[in-house]
């Protein structure tokens, strides 16, 4: 963005424009004040009048008349072009509506709503859509006029209301008054909020002006985020606010769930967003069957632009092609259906439902489901037929395969198969499309609830005990569940987005269903792209460690490091490893990434050592996925250890407690290995999981690392003072050393003491260090003996 506002800069006059808001000046539009206040406007030749609405404005008309060259509207931009309004959205800036119901507190449910006395502004489609999504019927509802007012709903004169989650609930919350909130986004209704619109002929005639704008206010709005206390100071200070400081913070904070400025770049523009947003209006009859969108998005519209120069240049050699083509094809399919005639009837079907069926389990193939999705997908773009993919995933399926062998394996598939059969409703087609996967196409318009009924069902059956070879064993499903032509109309998104919706599932724990949701999309998406950089990570060098000191508490003396990475990216600045481990882990790269850290951790020991401490020690994170298959991950490793002269006992790899959970033979041969080599093995995050401490003595494990959620709440009366003390009293009874981690202050460390605890580790001694701090720290370390 920086190099496109430095492009546009070279304009050289000043332009003047006007910006319709929707209300008065408050942080809703916190962009434009920051990009008016830094100068980000004139830094490419342009004069911004933002101009505050109030209950009477309609954007709209104000950029339809000119009155203003450009407007904040929400979705209905779309509604508004087919009327005859040719707006273009040049930005979307709140990624999420804030249109909501509140309700009195003592509604708990949708089943409630039943006769009670509610105020809809009619113009929000999403919420209208919500109730009938919901199956809420307007006639059980007794409609009043809305006043726009929650405290009516505090003064009982009506139960339920639309409000603005920007808006109402600050006035509810500061009155202690306590209420619910109903949102559309839960049930995966999922408009765009606040959106950065202007008119063709704006784009037409200055779209040089267009693209300056909407760089100089993307910049604002960028600011704005990192910094929302500075524009509130601007807000109260140089513009016409009356709004109070807490209400203003109040918005800037709800304001971040909205626009999501951390997980997407803000004025993002998704395309498949806006086609969802344009079929439920058409559902509701709201846009016309031919409505076009393209037009109605900027960014597209550009690139349009583009395509039709290809597509002109490519139509002339695309015409031969396909005349060939089609000569080609008619003269062979002529032969084959020659032959195919000579064909015995028997044989055509035996193919047919050999191409059609899996072998194993005799149910339909991925080729036959996704012949019926394509159709299925088809009637619900043209005559807006909804259905529901079921997209299912058997968890830790492979265990039963390693376990048992393939011919159990197969026989579960199969027994599997048999159960989803006897649960499914008749208009539901089962399909087997991989190994442990499977597909559901449920059609017609079933609720939700209806469909979460079946979800439950099958999780029911699946999870019933199954006897192989003698042996009860249990397995579980995954499922997840888009709608159509809610979610989309193409088969190849829905069923990503099934399987998107899927893999959400097993993230939150497995045997369990998940609705897609654009939310959980955008997460999808941002996983994808850092999977990508992070491949790169390696080869152009961004990945470091720091180290953070342990010292021995008795003599407050340093005795070693944990090596702790971090990613330098390029445009993204530190991302921490929480962030980029899950990642490595599920896309493999952890082999590489945890290679990484040992060697360079190592060497940087037998440096250390040799020149500084003879006795230093270094921790290194070791991921459950690395110990799960050291074959794979930890290849070399002792060759290496002895290659730099170091001795076993001065490595500590810290593993986490669900690691022994799993995997027990591998981790049990893999943690003998180690003992063997002298290494030792460290608990990290210790009384957060569930091992005995009788337990870790048999598992050769030599330090326990106690969580720093523990440390945090050491004080007198806290339950966590009696915890850490019969930790560390049970844990040197077993012959185990205890590190506390997350020390930050004397007292903590005090206590710790106090209870004899070997090890600290903590901001109170150092924070992670670059490897020049450490070094120092070290060297200091060595004067003072
Ligand atoms: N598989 C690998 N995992 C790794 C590696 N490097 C780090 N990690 C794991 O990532 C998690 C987060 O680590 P990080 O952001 O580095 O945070 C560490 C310390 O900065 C933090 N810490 C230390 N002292 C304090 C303190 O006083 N207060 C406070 N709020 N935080 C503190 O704790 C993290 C160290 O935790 P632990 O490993 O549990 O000792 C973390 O789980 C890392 O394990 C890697 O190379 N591979």
């Amino acid at each position: 963005m920086g190099l496109l506002l430095t492009s546009l800069m070279t304009q050289a006059a000043t332009d003047t424009v006007r910006l319709q808001l929707t209300r008065q000046h408050s942080f809703e539009f916190a962009g434009y004040y920051a990009a008016q206040q830094l100068g980000y406007y004139e830094e490419v030749g342009l004069q911004v009048e933002l101009l505050p609405g109030d209950q009477h404005t309609n954007v709209y008309s104000s950029v339809a008349t000119g009155k203003a060259e450009y407007g904040v509207g929400d979705s209905s931009v779309l509604i508004e072009r087919s009327r005859g309004r040719p707006f273009s959205i040049i930005a979307v800036i709140f990624q999420h509506s804030p249109v909501i119901f509140i309700t009195q507190n003592h509604i708990l449910s949708l089943d409630d709503w039943l006769g009670k006395r509610a105020m809809l502004d009619g113009s929000s489609d999403e919420l209208l859509l919500y109730l009938q999504q919901e199956d809420v019927d307007l006639l059980d509802l007794s409609f009043l006029r809305h006043s726009y007012d929650p405290l009516d709903l505090v003064n009982d004169q009506v139960d339920i209301m639309s409000a603005n989650s920007l808006i109402e609930p600050y006035v509810l919350s500061k009155r202690n008054y306590p209420y619910r909130v109903y949102m559309p986004r839960t049930v995966g209704i999922d408009f765009s909020g606040d959106n950065l619109f202007t008119t063709e002929a704006e784009i037409t005639r200055h779209p040089k002006r267009v693209d300056a704008f909407k760089a100089a206010s993307l910049k604002g709005w960028d600011y704005a985020m990192k910094h929302p206390e500075v524009v509130i100071q601007w807000l109260m200070s140089n513009y016409d606010s009356n709004h109070e400081r807490d209400y203003l913070a109040y918005q800037a904070q709800e304001m971040f769930g909205l626009i999501q400025p951390t997980l997407i770049e803000i004025g993002y523009l998704n395309e498949s967003r806006w086609q969802q947003m344009k079929r439920i209006y058409q559902r509701m009859g709201k846009l016309d069957r031919s409505f076009d969108l393209r037009p109605a998005l900027y960014q597209l519209e550009q690139q349009r632009n583009w395509r039709d120069i290809l597509l002109v240049s490519g139509i002339a050699f695309c015409a031969v092609l396909v005349l060939s083509a089609v000569v080609w094809y008619v003269l062979r399919t002529n032969k084959r259906l020659d032959q195919a005639l000579k064909e015995s009837q028997q044989v055509r079907k035996q193919v047919v439902l050999q191409a059609n069926q899996d072998p194993l389990t005799e149910l339909n193939n991925r080729r036959f489901f996704q012949k019926r999705l394509q159709s299925l997908a088809q009637a619900a773009e043209t005559e807006m037929q909804p259905f529901a993919l079921f997209y299912l995933d058997l968890d830790r399926f492979k265990h039963v395969n390693d376990l048992f062998g393939h011919h159990w394996g197969d026989y579960l598939i199969k027994e599997v198969s048999k159960r989803l059969l006897s649960c499914l409703p008749s208009d539901a087609e089962l399909a087997r499309i991989g190994g442990d996967e499977f597909t559901v196409l449920v059609s017609g318009g079933h609720s939700r609830s209806h469909l979460q009924t079946l979800a439950l069902d099958i999780l029911n059956v699946v999870e019933k005990p199954y006897l192989l070879n003698h042996n009860e064993v249990f397995i579980s499903v995954s499922i997840g569940i888009t709608l159509a032509p809610l979610d989309s109309t193409e088969p190849s998104a829905l069923l990503q987005y099934a399987d998107e919706a899927m893999y959400e599932a097993k993230s939150k724990g497995r045997n369990r269903w998940c609705f897609f949701s654009f939310d959980l999309h955008q997460k999808s998406v941002e996983r994808q792209s850092l999977t990508n950089d992070l491949r790169q990570a390696l080869a152009n060098d961004e990945l470091f460690l720091l180290y953070q000191p342990i010292v021995d508490l008795k003599t407050n003396r340093l005795v070693k490091f944990e090596a702790l990475i971090r990613w330098q990216h390029p445009v993204r600045g530190i991302v921490p490893p929480d962030t980029f481990i899950p990642v490595a882990e599920e896309s493999g790269l952890i082999s590489e990434i945890g290679d990484f850290v040992f060697k360079q951790s190592l060497r940087q020991l037998a440096q250390w050592r040799s020149h500084y401490a003879h006795d230093l020690m270094m921790s290194i994170n070791i991921s459950p996925y690395q110990l799960a298959a050291p074959d794979l991950h930890m290849v070399g490793w002792f060759d290496f250890l002895h290659k730099l002269g170091l001795p076993g006992e001065s490595v500590s790899l810290e593993i986490t407690e669900n690691m022994l959970m799993h995997h027990t033979d591998v981790v049990s041969a893999q943690l003998l290995a180690f003992r063997d080599q002298g290494i030792n093995v460290a608990l990290d995050d210790f009384g957060t999981g569930y091992s005995a401490l009788a337990y870790l003595n048999r598992l050769d494990i030599d330090y326990i690392k106690i969580d720093r959620s523990f440390v945090k709440d050491l004080l007198e009366g806290h339950m966590e003072k009696d915890l850490c003390e019969a930790i560390i009293s049970m844990a040197h009874k077993l012959s185990l050393k205890v590190i506390a981690e997350g020390i930050e202050t004397e007292q903590q460390a005090a206590i710790l003491q106090q209870f004899g605890c070997d090890l600290g580790q903590g901001y109170l001694f150092a924070k992670p260090l670059p490897v020049e701090d450490a070094e120092a720290l070290l060297a200091s370390q060595m004067m003072e003996k």
